[in-house]
């Protein structure tokens, strides 16, 4: 046995080192949040344990009112954070306390940049959580003894928040955790317990946990523990009886931010089903938002007892920035996440939570549109999932959606599709969209020259994402959405009868040469024929209606996908100079390397890339040569 009690010591895992440093070079001016993180852990302890112990009565032993308890003891200079809460075996301290498993954590740290006013907002995004403590402490002390487990399996962690930390076993009476910090000396302040009830009053007065704190008599010795806050949970108290400060308070313990929410919304539902929701919209994106595993901020209680994090049953996966919970009273205790799955009650739950989220967005977007471009900015991205993943909502996701295009001419996404149908012209029946790999890339395709000859507005879409969103809408408000690059080209009524007829006289004249450029090209595409999208341009790429998109390949590729080769229409301006004069050629060859030269020309404009671009410049080259005689003038 005194082997065992012997303390074993373990490097910190690399993150675990890069978090404490940053954070104690950054977090210095904000040094009361250690208290938040620690309490609501501790909060968090007794909650875990609570809902074990529904299954498992006997967890609870002869020790069943939970509480947490702080306290300071100026002589030591250290601070208490005690919790009889579910506590925690070795392997769980050596996990929880020893390195960050969270998925992604490295490419985080990759991303920091050694300024310390920037780290520290990133920080503020990855969540600071225990590792906090090393703000105000130069070592912590952590005793645990998890539920269940004799009191000699009791584990002792110690660590100077520098490079390792020891732990050793140890006996401890009671079950739970107490966190001992030895405050540095520039953060002695906090050994003051007026003071510290001075910050949990402020953070977790809503913590429907006891929080206590020490009376005492006149020569500083304990007489009782009281409770500090008022521990009533937030969400069960009347909205008009709670301020913009409570719920903001509240929304940085629950969510581990620093800053405030951008807004919220507080629910009671009555009816068949009885809930309450409080569901919160960050300011800012937490740095794994991109991740489609990420753990959903959506907290489940039934009846006022917490029941699991992440609850995913009730926020779809493109709502997944939305943090907050629901408090079912319908619901059993012993929900497992298997029940939540399928369903009833938390289907409806989840029905109503998205709709409310989606009316909140809507209502901002209308009264603050600034504010609403800022969530736009930070979440659109992923509010962009919605139309593929939400069918019933569609229409009110979409009506939320914003683009670049080309009335605005610039690259930041702010024009709606309402704002698009009101410019629309009368004749126009459709939205039309251009998908490409960049906002330059599509600004320039030449398949947007007549758009802009007839002053037809198109949305001008680049992100990752969209190619999928819009395989997913095609229609809103009854207005069709239309590729500009796909297909024929059909302007409906925005041409006139005489346009029409003036486009297909122009198309069969040219059809020997079509034929001409058809046989030149070979297989290398699907069919060629006159355009009538271009002005400026001598020839672009379409894709068929029925063929998959340059961007939806691309997107198939990159995920490792193998995809058919996508053959082309190739489009000819037949009132282009350069065009007029290829098809005047006589010699066949000569003009079957015109040919190619401006379909390669054409892919580049669409694609991004050619398959053979070395073949490209060659050419180029050669007819460059030819055309200057082997001199420059
Ligand atoms: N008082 C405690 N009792 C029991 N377990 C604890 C306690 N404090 C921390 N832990 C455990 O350590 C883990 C890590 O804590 P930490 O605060 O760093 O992260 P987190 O709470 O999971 O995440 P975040 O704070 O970023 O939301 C917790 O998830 C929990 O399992």
């Amino acid at each position: 046995m005194a082997e065992t009690r012997q303390a074993e010591t373990h490097g910190f895992q690399t993150e675990v080192k890069q978090l404490l440093h940053l954070m104690i070079h950054s977090l210095y001016s904000n040094k009361e949040i250690f208290l938040r993180e620690l309490v609501s852990n501790a909060s968090d302890a007794a909650d875990k344990l609570r809902f074990k112990a529904l299954s498992d009565s006997a967890l609870l032993g002869d020790d069943a009112e939970l509480f947490v308890r702080v306290s300071a003891d100026k002589d030591a200079g250290t601070i208490t954070i005690s919790d009889n809460g579910i506590g925690m075996t070795r392997d769980e301290v050596m996990t929880n306390l020893g390195t960050i498993a969270k998925s992604g954590t490295a490419d985080f740290f990759s991303k920091l940049s050694g300024d310390e006013a920037k780290d520290s907002r990133l920080i503020g995004q990855f969540g600071v959580g225990f590792y906090s403590a090393f703000i105000v402490a130069d070592s912590v002390t952590v005793r645990t003894r998890a539920a269940g487990v004799a009191a000699n399996e009791a584990v002792e962690w110690h660590s100077k928040g520098e490079g390792e930390f020891d732990l050793r076993a140890i006996e401890k009476a009671q079950r739970g955790t107490d966190i001992i910090l030895h405050v540095r000396d520039d953060a002695k302040e906090f050994v003051d317990e007026f003071r510290l009830r001075g910050i949990i009053t402020k953070y977790s007065d809503h913590l429907s946990i006891p929080v206590q704190m020490p009376e005492r008599d006149d020569d500083g010795k304990l007489t009782e523990w009281q409770a500090v806050n008022s521990g009533q949970a937030l969400w069960t108290r009347e909205k008009s009886d709670i301020s913009d400060d409570e719920y903001k308070e509240f929304y940085k313990t629950i969510a581990h931010d620093f800053e405030d929410p951008l807004l919220w919304s507080h629910n009671k539902v009555e009816g068949t089903q009885e809930y309450t929701s409080l569901l919160y919209i960050p300011k800012r994106a937490p740095w794994d938002l991109w991740n489609r595993d990420q753990q959903h901020g959506i907290k489940l209680y039934v009846k006022r007892v917490f029941i699991m994090d992440d609850a995913q049953q009730l926020m779809p996966s493109y709502l997944r920035f939305v943090r907050g919970l629901m408090d079912s009273n319908d619901l059993p205790l012993n929900v497992s996440r298997e029940i939540l799955q399928d369903n009833k009650i938390t289907r409806a739950m989840r029905s109503g939570s998205t709709k409310k989220v989606l009316s909140l967005l809507s209502k901002l977007a209308k009264d603050k549109p600034e504010d609403y471009q800022e969530f736009w900015n930070t979440f659109g991205t992923v509010l962009k999932e919605g139309p593929a993943e939400d069918h019933a909502n569609q229409e009110k996701i979409a009506s939320l959606l914003r683009f670049a295009s080309t009335h605005e001419d610039n690259a930041e996404a702010t024009v709606s599709l309402d704002a698009y149908i009101e410019r629309m012209p009368e004749q126009q029946d459709k939205i039309y969209y251009i998908v490409a790999d960049s906002y330059e890339a599509a600004r320039d395709n030449p398949a947007l020259e007549i758009f802009r000859k007839k002053g037809v507005e198109v949305l001008l879409l680049s992100e990752r994402i969209d190619e999928w969103l819009m395989s997913h809408l095609t229609e809103y408000k009854e207005k069709a959405f239309q590729s500009v690059t796909r297909g024929d080209l059909d302007l409906g009524d925005l041409e006139d009868d005489a346009a029409k007829q003036q486009q297909e006289e122009l198309e069969n004249a040219f059809k020997d040469q079509a034929e001409r450029f058809s046989n030149a090209l070979g297989d290398k595409v699907k069919s060629v024929r006159a355009t009538h999208r271009l002005t400026s341009s001598p020839a672009c790429i379409v894709t068929d209606d029925n063929d998959m998109s340059t961007q939806m390949a691309k997107l198939m590729e990159a995920a490792g996908q193998k995809v058919p080769e996508t053959k082309y229409i190739f489009e000819i301006n037949p009132e282009h100079a350069l065009v007029q004069q290829v098809v005047a050629l006589e010699d066949e060859d000569k003009f079957a390397e015109w040919a190619q030269l401006l379909l390669d020309q054409a892919t580049l404009a669409e694609r991004g890339s050619l398959k053979d671009p070395a073949q490209f410049v060659g050419r180029l080259n050669r007819l460059m040569m030819e055309l200057t005689n082997g001199k420059l003038s």
